[in-house]
């Protein structure tokens, strides 16, 4: 009898296996993540862009296999995505700088709006990056 009483009762007592799906992330933090996330793209795309710069310096014929892989749709298309992470990495780590030196408050009001704003530079300067791909 006792042990079904403490077998009910650790039941009762262990945590509640949490539904993230029904979690909204405040947008601190999906800013944060963002930004990990951006930085990991630029990371990768630093290596492809040495590398078509390479191609692209390397003779007259290897700059226009350059202008030909920079012709199809799909590389203009990973080219924009890499501009617009890098432009939200730079945004968003002069977010990051202004924090840390003090000239942007470390509140929560503060942070939440100078999350939006870097979100609305960042689509501003995505915007321009795909005037300037295609
Ligand atoms: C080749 C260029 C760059 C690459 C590959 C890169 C990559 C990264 C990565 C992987 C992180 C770690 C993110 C994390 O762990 O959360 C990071 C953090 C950071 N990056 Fe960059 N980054 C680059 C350029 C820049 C530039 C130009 C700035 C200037 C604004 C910048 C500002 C920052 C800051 C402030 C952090 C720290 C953020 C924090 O404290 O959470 N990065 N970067």
């Amino acid at each position: 009898m006792w042990a079904l009483f403490m077998i009910k009762n650790a039941k009762k007592q262990r945590p509640v296996n949490l539904d993230l799906t029904t979690m909204r992330f405040p947008v601190t933090a999906i800013a944060s993540i963002l930004h990990r996330v951006s930085g990991v793209i630029t990371f990768v795309a630093v290596g492809i862009l040495l590398w078509l710069l390479g191609q692209s310096l390397s003779s007259p014929e290897g700059f226009l296999v350059a202008s030909a892989i920079m012709g199809s749709f799909f590389v203009k298309f990973i080219m924009w995505g890499i501009l617009t992470a890098l432009a939200y990495h730079v945004v968003v780590g002069i977010r990051h700088i202004m924090m840390d030196t003090g000239l942007l408050e470390e509140t929560l009001i503060a942070g939440k709006r100078s999350a939006m704003i870097s979100f609305v530079i960042t689509v501003v300067l995505s915007l321009l990056a795909g005037v300037l791909v295609w």
